[in-house]
C-alpha cells in the first residue's frame, strides 16, 4: 500500500467513475499493467528541462487539444487538424516572445471528465453523466452511460494510435517551419483582421529569408518537438500504466509526458495529490477562482518539495472577472517560499456560459480578457507570464462565439461538435495567438495597439 503507485488508495479519490464490477476493473487494470509505456522516462526529462526554462522566464508553454479528445475522432484528419494548429500558432509567438515555445497537444490521454453532477437529466429521464470515452458513452441511454473499465484499454489503444502519427508528422516534413508558416500567410490572406497580423507574418517572412541568405543551416527547421499530456483524473488507469526506471529508481507516469490535476481534484488530503508526488513526470495543477494562498503552498509542499523548476506548473483559470484579483497574492506567495514555477493561463474554464439556445459556450473576447488579466499581473509584478492552455480544435466548429471569423450565438447549432466543453475552432485559435503575440510585445510596458482589446474588428 505504500508503494507509489498504490498509496493513493487509502485515500479520497475525487470523481472516479462508479465502476459497476470490480473484477472487470481488475481484469482490465492488469492488461493496462503489462503492455508497453506511451511515453519513456527520458522523454518526461526533457520535457522537465523545458519547462525548468519556462519557470525561468526563458520559454513559453502552448498546450492545447479537445476538452474530451473521443475514440471515434481518433483519426488522421482530425489529428493533422490540432497538431497544424498548435504549429502555426507557436511560430507566432516564438517570433513574438523571441524564445522557444514549450508545445504539448492535450491529446493522446485526454479521455476522462471530471463533471460538476454525477448524473444528467433530460426530459424527466435521469442517467449517470458523461465522464469521457474512458469511463461511458455520449449516448443519453442507460446502456451507453454505464461505465466500463474496458473502456480504458480503448483509451490506451486509442493514445497510442495519436501518439503514432503525431510522432510521425512531428519528425516527417508536416512541421517544418517554411510550410507552417506559408499556411500562416494563407489564414492572414483570409483573416477579417488581416492587415493587423500582416506585418508579423511579414517579419517572420524576412527573418527566413535572411536565415537562408546568411546559409545558416535549416535542416533542424524541419522537425518540432512536441509533448502530449492530459488530465490525470482516473487513477485506475495512471497507476496500471506507472514504471519504475531500474537505473533511476524513479516512478513515471507513462501514459504522457506531463499529466495535471484538475480544479475538482487537486485536494491536499486526496489521493490524486498522492499519486502525484510519487511519480517524477513534470506536473500541472489547476487552480480556479477560489483557490488561497495556503493552498497553493501546500501543494508547492507536496509536488514540489525539492524546489525544482520544471517540476510543477501552475494552471490558472479565474475566470475574466477574477484573475486580475485572485493571482497576485498567489504568486507572490509562491515566490515568497522559494518555488520557482510555472505560471499558465487556462482562459477557458472561468468564462463557461450557457446561451439562450441552451449550448455552453465561452466568448472569445472574454477568453482574451482573462489572458490580457494574466499577462498584465506578471508585468506588474515583474514575473513571467509563462504560456496558455486552450481548448481547440483544427476543425471550423461552431462552439465559442465571437473571434474573426464572428461566430453568433445563434448560429452555435450549426456545427456544435464536442463531447464536453466549447473549442476555440482553427481560426479562433490563429486569432488568440496572433493577440497573444502582441500582448507579448507590449508587456514590456508600450501601449496595446489600437483595437487589441477586443477581437471586433
Ligand atoms: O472540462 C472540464 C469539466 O469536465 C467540465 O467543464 C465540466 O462540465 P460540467 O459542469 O458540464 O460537468
Ligand atoms: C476539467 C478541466 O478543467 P478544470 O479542472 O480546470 O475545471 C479541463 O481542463 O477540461
Ligand atoms: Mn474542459
Amino acid at each position: 500500500m505504500n508503494s507509489p503507485t498504490e498509496s493513493w488508495r487509502a485515500l479520497p479519490a475525487a470523481q472516479q467513475p462508479p465502476w459497476p464490477d470490480q473484477t472487470e476493473l481488475r481484469a482490465a487494470t492488469e492488461w493496462l499493467s503489462a503492455v508497453p509505456p506511451l511515453v519513456f522516462a527520458a522523454e518526461c526529462d526533457l520535457l522537465r528541462r523545458r519547462m525548468a526554462a519556462v519557470a525561468r522566464g526563458e520559454a513559453v508553454l502552448l498546450q492545447g487539444g479537445d476538452c474530451a479528445e473521443t475514440f471515434e475522432r481518433v483519426t488522421a484528419d482530425a489529428i493533422r487538424g490540432k497538431l497544424r494548429t498548435l504549429l502555426q500558432m507557436a511560430v507566432v509567438l516564438t517570433y513574438a516572445t523571441a524564445m522557444p515555445v514549450v508545445k504539448i497537444g492535450r491529446m493522446a490521454g485526454q479521455y476522462a471528465k471530471p463533471r460538476s453532477s454525477p448524473v444528467e437529466r433530460r426530459d424527466g429521464t435521469e442517467l449517470p453523466s458523461y465522464r469521457g470515452d474512458a469511463v461511458n458513452g455520449l449516448e443519453f441511454t442507460a446502456e451507453a452511460r454505464r461505465p466500463d473499465p474496458w473502456r480504458m484499454r480503448r483509451m490506451y489503444e486509442s493514445s497510442a494510435m495519436t501518439l503514432n502519427l503525431v510522432r510521425a508528422l512531428t519528425t516527417g516534413g508536416f512541421a517544418d517551419l517554411r510550410q507552417v508558416h506559408a499556411w500562416n500567410r494563407g489564414f492572414v490572406a483570409d483573416s477579417r483582421a488581416g492587415e493587423r497580423y500582416e506585418k508579423l507574418t511579414d517579419e517572420i517572412e524576412r527573418s527566413l529569408a535572411f536565415m537562408q541568405a546568411c546559409g545558416v543551416d535549416t535542416g533542424e527547421l524541419g522537425t518540432a518537438e512536441f509533448f502530449v499530456g492530459h488530465e490525470g483524473l482516473l487513477l485506475d488507469y495512471e497507476s496500471a500504466l506507472t514504471r519504475a526506471e531500474p537505473d533511476t529508481d524513479r516512478t513515471y507516469a507513462t501514459s504522457g509526458h506531463l499529466l495535471w490535476i484538475g480544479e475538482r481534484t487537486r485536494d491536499l488530503g486526496g489521493a490524486h495529490v498522492e499519486y502525484f508526488s510519487r511519480v517524477h513526470n513534470p506536473i500541472a495543477v489547476k487552480l480556479g477562482p477560489t483557490t488561497t494562498p495556503d493552498t497553493v503552498l501546500g501543494l508547492v509542499d507536496r509536488l514540489d518539495p525539492r524546489r525544482e523548476p520544471g517540476r510543477l506548473t501552475f494552471v490558472v483559470r479565474a475566470g475574466a472577472d477574477r484573475v486580475r484579483d485572485v493571482l497576485p497574492d498567489l504568486i507572490e506567495k509562491v515566490t515568497a517560499e522559494g518555488a520557482l514555477v510555472c505560471w499558465v493561463s487556462d482562459p477557458m474554464h472561468g468564462n463557461t456560459v450557457t446561451a439562450p439556445s441552451g449550448h455552453k459556450t465561452r466568448s472569445f473576447d472574454t477568453i482574451l480578457d482573462e489572458v490580457r488579466g494574466f499577462v498584465e499581473v506578471h508585468r506588474e509584478l515583474g514575473t513571467h507570464p509563462g504560456g496558455v492552455h486552450v481548448e481547440l480544435t483544427g476543425d471550423d466548429v461552431t462552439e465559442c462565439v465571437g473571434g474573426g471569423n464572428a461566430v453568433l450565438p445563434e448560429n452555435l447549432h450549426h456545427r456544435y461538435e464536442t463531447a464536453c466543453d466549447p473549442r476555440l475552432n482553427h481560426t479562433q485559435s490563429l486569432d488568440l495567438a496572433f493577440l497573444l503575440a502582441e500582448m507579448y510585445r507590449d508587456r514590456d510596458g508600450a501601449q496595446a495597439p489600437a483595437g487589441a482589446s477586443s477581437m471586433t474588428v
